[in-house]
């Protein structure tokens, strides 16, 4: 399919979201869009995939003007969606999850046979295996996720939409992902691939379409620098990384010993957890989701009561002490889930800025909130921290992911804090604002903070930690140092102990670790260099010419 949006623009209200977009995507193209916060991605998306009417503009499909009222006509115009929140339901199985509402209607019955022989094929076709019959709750997320696509190609998708599809997977899922990416394209099918990571983009995509403010500003090869792609985005230059002094710990910060939360059914997701982190360092804690950390954290806040094991804060035990109390003992803390735990999306920026202050100086005066700070409080923070708005009157839930985000570590990051506790601190948000965040939470490190970053992004557990602690099945598999490679947190992130991972990392590098290696060993040309099993084996410009000369030979 030949997809051509052509002037797509979608207000709202006074606001331009889209802004006259052009966009082509050929058959069997990975079509990466690249924008930071609030650029326009999702909305555009939205659009295309019938949850938005643009205001301007037309979807050509194949030649053909389209209008989708909703998701079922860009469905039946071949278009599929496999959005960051599943939309699978648990408690069915695979077979029962990919025929859901294309059952004939009439009869009302799930051909189950005849499903799960789709599943198979479809799975087969793309190089993996699903069992049609297993709960769709039992599943780990990738697999999951490689349902959801099943679903999609299903339904005869011949253009598929994946929004971030990379936040929930490993280093190794996300290979796997990477490798069905290239299967569906070269069958023809044509993605359409939404992501914030750079280095995802420059792996996987045939080329980029850079959005800013609404509008198209530029396309690049995926061959493009990661910093040049960074500025393209942004429009103005981006160091990637932090360029921070070593660690100075210091006083005892945050303590956490023998820690064991069990869930509802008794299964313990803490197990037997201890360590440290001093003032004045960072301890990342790495892993996939769902493996203890939310749970671990969730101790530490005081939300949940662990079965044993203690925490203290600076020397001082806070088993007993409620979560106001522990925020007023000098904890600060971003919650993985901003939406639940982060923000009232119907309360104003100016509102959530102080949600949980309100009652104490400088917020209120003499019983009354003092409206004059609060305005001033926010200017200043949505200033510091770039929150793209129209107004600080404006409902959060309004606001573009990433920047519902900076609100906040806005908010979070102007306490009074000495021990920081940030989970997934970044998450959705674009590389541009992510090095002042990450610059932000180093210098709450070197003012005397102790912080603990959850995160399951490699590159922010890397930029931030000077240790590592890696989670698996709620136990803490090991802690390394910073400086450990991609492929050996990879690996320790399945539950493999360090030093076996080490091993294992040294004789098989990953696709994501091969790119590593390649952005460092350019080539005097500039160009990218070619790197299989570790080594270098060619330039990119030579692979490319190679590639040529083969088709014109054929
Ligand atoms: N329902 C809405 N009402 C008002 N404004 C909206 C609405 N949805 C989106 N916007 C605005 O449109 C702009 C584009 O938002 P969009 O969600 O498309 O950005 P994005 O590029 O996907 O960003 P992110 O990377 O942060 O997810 C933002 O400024 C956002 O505040």
């Amino acid at each position: 399919m030949r997809l051509e949006l052509r002037g797509i623009t979608k207000r709202f209200g006074a606001f331009t979201a889209n802004d006259a977009i052009d966009l082509v995507v050929e058959p069997g193209q990975i079509h990466a869009i690249l924008g930071e916060n609030g650029a326009g991605k999702s909305t555009l998306m939205n659009v295309l995939y019938g949850l938005y009417t643009p205001e301007e503009g037309e979807i050509v499909v194949d030649g053909v003007p389209r209008t989708f009222a909703g998701p079922g006509d860009a469905m039946a115009a071949g278009i599929g969606m496999v959005h960051q929140h599943f939309m699978l339901v648990p408690v069915f199985t695979v077979a029962e999850n990919v025929v859901l509402g294309q059952e004939p209607m009439a009869r009302g019955l799930i051909d189950a046979g005849s499903a799960a022989t789709v599943v198979r094929e479809t799975a087969e076709s793309l190089g993996f295996h699903i069992d049609p019959n297993a709960l769709v709750g039992d599943l780990p997320v990738g697999v999951q996720q490689r349902v959801e696509i099943v679903k999609a190609l299903s339904r005869k998708a011949e253009l598929l939409i994946l929004d971030e599809p990379t936040a929930v997977l490993t280093p190794q899922e996300t290979d796997e992902l990477i490798e069905i990416m290239r299967t569906l394209a070269a069958s023809g099918t044509s993605i359409l691939f939404i992501t914030h990571k750079l280095r995802e983009i420059r792996a996987v995509a045939d080329t980029i379409t850079i959005i800013r403010h609404g509008r198209v500003v530029g396309t690049a090869e995926p061959t493009t620098p990661e910093t040049e792609l960074a500025s393209l985005m942004v429009g103005r230059s981006v160091s990637l990384g932090v360029d921070r002094a070593p660690a100075q710990p210091g006083e005892p910060g945050l303590a956490v010993r023998g820690l064991v939360v069990r869930d509802a059914h008794g299964v313990p997701v803490v197990d037997d957890v201890s360590f440290d982190v001093a003032r004045g360092e960072i301890v990342a804690v790495a892993g996939v989701q769902g493996n203890g950390q939310t749970e671990l954290v969730e101790a530490i806040l005081g939300v949940t009561t662990p079965e044993h094991g203690s925490i203290e804060l600076a020397g001082r035990p806070i088993d007993g002490l409620g979560v106001r109390d522990r925020l007023d003992a000098g904890l600060a803390f971003i919650p993985e889930d901003r939406s639940t735990d982060g923000v009232v999306g119907e309360f104003s920026i100016v509102e959530n800025l102080v949600l949980d202050r309100v009652g104490a100086a400088p917020v209120s005066r003499g019983g009354a909130l003092d409206v004059a700070y609060l305005r001033r409080n926010a200017a200043e923070r949505v200033a510091e921290f770039d929150v793209r708005t129209t107004s600080i009157d404006r409902e959060v839930g309004t606001l573009s992911g990433g920047n519902q985000q900076k609100v906040v570590l806005a908010r979070e990051l102007s306490r009074d804090l000495s021990v920081l506790v940030a989970s997934q601190p970044t998450r959705g948000v674009d590389v541009g604002s992510i090095e002042f965040l990450h610059r932000r939470i180093v210098a709450e490190r070197d003012k005397g903070a102790a912080v603990l970053i959850v995160s399951t992004e490699l590159d922010e557990v890397l930029a931030l930690g000077d240790r590592i602690a890696v989670m698996c099945g709620g136990r803490l598999v090991g802690i390394v140092p910073g400086g450990v490679s991609r492929d050996v947190l990879g690996l320790m992130m399945t539950g493999m102990p360090p030093e076996e991972a080490a091993r294992q990392a040294a004789e098989h590098h990953t696709l994501l670790g091969e790119a590593d290696l390649a952005a460092e060993l350019q080539a005097p040309d500039g160009e990218p260099a070619v790197v299989q099993d570790g080594a270098v084996v060619q330039d990119a410009a030579v692979v490319q010419d190679a590639s040529h000369e083969s088709e014109e030979q054929r």
